[in-house]
């Protein structure tokens, strides 16, 4: 048995938030020792947002090559090779793990890694990565656990031995029909990259649209663009079972509104959501409460129930972005310091990186009727947008939702190249509480995606009468 050895600050799981604070305490010169089972730098370099973005962008290079008679380019024939694809990636990869594992040297704090579990209160037990124990008990525990993919209980689903975004990224060999079970943000950046690869691809989604949390509209004109791409998309499909493996041949017993179905394919992607990271490491033993979900229960402080255990990002429940993760770090860095800071009224932006982009920040047409808040709403075509006719995407819109009252913005969704840019500048016009006429009587850049705003703030109506006025 180690003998408990004391420290200052621990970081459990190394991910956006755990590996900022640790840095952020070593520099100030306090014991902090991180303890990461696999991942230096967590997730979003390693195998989510940083290397799926890379991927894409293989996929964007591929697709351009299959349309280069359209840009006036003669090309032969071209075939994607997915060990070249992979190696970018790697590379990449590579790259930020130098950095981080630079970082965590740099600042002289202690970064071990192994799996960390609860012995009690605020006391861990690391299992080293090369081999041995260590038990250590720290003043205050910074829990940072992050999620993995969900499996839903399909019948066959396990036993079918999915891939999940982590082994996608690395296959090395492009699947023949690749299904992907979930049609949300990892279902369909990764089911138009592997259709501009090469693969047939099919989408199995549960609900009644694509992206359940976007409008109608935002999900039918991806569904319309996933359809040029030729991908084919199931809606309202219930999976009562799953046969064979991935990588060989999966067969799929759907029920969908217009009734039975069954599809094969060669191999399965499971994008059904995300679950904590939260079970079998003694939580319980260390006085930490999680919901029903398995998410660690936190105050808007993101304060566990235990005293001087703090809890961040996705294992908090926090929205799933990096930049939200990034913001727990903050919030976590300024409260320490005496500040008052909280997860309220946060405005969390967000880009899904299909092509053309999807981005929001604030409300759409959906919540707002949900939540009984009374808007004006206008939409632009991309077409009338003159930097959408130079590149020759003209596909999607740009909406906004203005107060029915006052000139405030509520809320903007764009479907373009480069939403996730001008969705920035919707942003900042909102944190600054500048009313829709600062964007309107702007002068942008000709020509940008951002000069679109002009035309699409010049249309709004007059604002709506309060009731009782005439
Ligand atoms: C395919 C994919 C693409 C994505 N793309 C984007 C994107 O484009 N933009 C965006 O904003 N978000 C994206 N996300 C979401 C984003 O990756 C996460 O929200 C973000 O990484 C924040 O994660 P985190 O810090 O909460 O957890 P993580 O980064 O997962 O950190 C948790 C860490 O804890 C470690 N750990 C867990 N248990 C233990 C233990 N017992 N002992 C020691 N270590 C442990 C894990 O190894 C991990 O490194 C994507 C997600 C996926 C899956
Ligand atoms: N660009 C980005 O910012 C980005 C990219 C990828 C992932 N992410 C983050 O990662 C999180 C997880 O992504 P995700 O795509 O796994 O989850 P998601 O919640 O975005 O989508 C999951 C989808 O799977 C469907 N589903 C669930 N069970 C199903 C079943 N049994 N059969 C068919 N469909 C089923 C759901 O209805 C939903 O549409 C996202 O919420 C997002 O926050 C962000």
């Amino acid at each position: 048995m180690p003998e408990t050895e004391r420290v200052e600050n621990l970081i459990l799981g190394g991910g956006e938030p755990g590996k900022y604070i640790a840095w952020e305490l070593a520099r100030q010169g306090r014991r902090t020792v991180v303890i990461e089972r696999a991942l230096i730098g967590g997730s979003c370099p390693n195998i989510a947002c940083l290397p799926s973005k890379n991927v894409i962008h293989s996929a964007k290079v591929a697709d351009l090559l299959r349309h280069a008679s359209a840009y006036g380019q003669r090309t032969g024939p071209t075939a994607t090779d997915m060990k070249g694809v992979r190696e970018r990636k790697r590379a990449m990869v590579e790259g930020m793990v130098e950095i981080h594992r630079n970082k965590f040297e740099a600042n002289g704090l202690e970064f071990l890694l192994g799996e960390g579990r609860f012995l009690a209160p605020r006391t861990v037990e690391v299992s080293l990565a090369a081999g041995g124990m260590r038990r250590i008990e720290a003043e205050r525990i910074f829990l940072n656990l992050g999620t993995h993919a969900a499996l839903p209980d399909v019948p066959g689903l396990a036993e079918a031995a999915p891939l999940t975004p982590v082994e996608a990224l690395e296959l090395d060999h492009l699947p023949e029909h690749l299904i992907v079970l979930g049609g949300g943000y990892v279902g369909a950046e990764f089911a138009q990259a592997f259709r501009r690869f090469g693969s047939r691809v099919t989408v199995v989604e549960y609900g009644p649209q694509l992206m359940a949390r976007e409008d109608p509209d935002a999900a039918e004109a991806v569904q319309g663009i996933f359809a040029e791409d030729g991908i084919d998309v199931i809606l309202g499909a219930a999976t009562k079972a799953v046969a064979g493996r991935s990588g060989n041949r999966v067969r799929f017993e759907i029920e969908t509104p217009h009734g039975e179905r069954m599809i094969e394919g060669s191999d399965l992607l499971v994008a059904a959501g995300r679950a904590p990271n939260t079970q079998g490491i003694g939580l319980e033993l260390a006085g930490i409460a999680c919901d029903a979900r398995g998410y660690v229960t936190v105050n808007d402080r993101l304060e566990t129930a235990a005293p001087g255990v703090w809890a961040t990002g996705e294992c908090a429940g926090s929205p799933q972005f990096t930049h939200a993760a990034f913001d727990d770090f903050r919030i976590v860095r300024n409260n320490l310091a005496g500040g008052e800071r909280t997860t309220r009224d946060r405005l969390v932006p967000y880009c899904m990186f299909i092509d053309p982009e999807l981005g929001r920040v604030g409300l759409n047409e959906t919540e707002a009727r949900r939540q009984n808040i009374a808007v004006r709403v206008v939409t632009l075509p991309m077409a009338s947008v003159l930097r959408a006719r130079t590149l020759g995407e003209t596909r999607g819109f740009m909406k906004v939702l203005l107060d029915a009252h006052s000139d405030r913005i509520l809320g903007f969704t764009m479907l373009a190249p480069n939403a996730g840019e001008v969705i920035a500048v919707v942003q900042t016009a909102m944190l600054a509480g500048l009313p829709y006429t600062g964007l309107r009587d702007a002068i942008f850049t000709h020509p940008t995606m951002a000069e679109g705003l002009n035309v699409l703030f010049t249309s709004v109506p007059p604002p709506k009468p309060q009731s009782g006025e005439a």
